[in-house]
């Protein structure tokens, strides 16, 4: 990992301004091992498609990837399956909460998207029946792409959200009964729980989603997705990735993005950056207050968008 100039300027800048900025909303609380964090704390990292990297305030802090993780099984899945994957998740975005029910049975057990809780349920278990381990398989992804052989999981949270799990538990079997479930479900939760429990930093996570800014080439060299299919995955984010705030985050960021309620949100300029800041205070729809308003302030400071 190196670092130098040219983003460095506009993070500190941004740093400061979050600093100033009264409202940080509230960590997560219905998963009670996020709850203690500190609303304060802020982190930001941009990541060049060479692998440079940049980053400000507590950009190397571990913190715990919930949902970003679900921009990475669905990579390692499409990679897999191809356009079949779309029969069993669509790709609208539901403009509801991420653990959302009411759509489901309307829609014969399709979930609308791969970033609500429902559809990563139906992604992780099929990557978790072609893989036998979905959740290893995810981590040494992250551990490759990031070049962080330490990245993990963190017992306490998978915990935590297994013996708070009964919501995720009803989307599974309520999926499974409309057969769009392979696995057990306590096998599948399981592996979820996992998955969402992965500790990262900034700059891991910044570094892991560079495959998007290039157009679906890994940090080795080698190709994850077609190009088509990383215009798929940005797309996508684009339009779900923020749940029932995506409409806003367009408005605000134009970037495709991904957030999680560990407070954590990835975000792309394909061809140029990724990004990932951290904030754990979360507004009502489980976004981080200043992880957005962070990446507003960047892509009005640089002009960088995807418009
Ligand atoms: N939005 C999120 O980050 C949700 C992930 C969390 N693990 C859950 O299933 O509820």
């Amino acid at each position: 990992m190196t670092t130098s100039a040219t983003f460095q300027p506009v993070l500190e800048r941004i740093a400061e301004e979050m600093e100033r900025r009264p409202g940080r909303g509230r960590a997560a609380d219905y998963i009670p091992a996020l709850a203690a964090f500190d609303p304060n704390r802020f982190g930001m990292a941009i990541a060049e498609p060479d692998g440079t990297v940049y980053g400000v305030g507590e950009w190397r802090q571990p913190f715990s990837a919930q949902s970003v993780t679900k921009v990475f099984t669905l990579a390692l899945q499409l990679a897999r399956e191809g356009d079949e994957l779309w029969e069993h998740v669509g790709r609208e975005p539901s403009g509801n909460p991420f653990n959302s029910l009411v759509q489901l049975e309307y829609e014969n057990g399709i979930p609308r998207n791969p970033f609500i809780n429902a559809g990563a349920l139906v992604v992780t278990d099929r990557l978790h029946t072609r893989t036998g381990d979905a959740a290893g398989a995810l981590l040494d992804f992250l551990r490759a792409e990031s070049g962080n052989p330490e990245l993990t999981f963190d017992r306490a949270v998978a915990a935590s959200e297994t013996a708070h799990g009964d919501r995720n538990a009803a989307l599974a079997h309520f999926m499974a009964s409309y057969g769009n479930i392979d696995n057990p479900v306590p096998v599948l939760l399981g592996q979820y729980f996992r998955q969402c429990s992965i500790e990262a930093s900034c700059a891991d996570l910044a570094l892991a989603t560079g495959f998007l800014a290039r157009h679906g080439v890994r940090a080795d060299g080698t190709r994850l997705l077609t190009r088509s299919q990383a215009k798929q995955v940005n797309a996508v984010m684009l339009t779900c990735g923020t749940y029932d705030a995506a409409g806003e985050f367009a408005y605000r960021v134009g970037l495709p993005g991904k957030s999680g309620v560990g407070g954590g949100i990835i975000a792309v300029v394909p061809g140029r950056c990724t990004l990932c800041v951290w904030s754990p205070g979360l507004d009502e729809r489980g976004n981080s207050v200043a992880g957005v308003a962070a990446l507003d302030r960047f892509t009005t400071l640089t002009g960088l968008s995807v418009f």
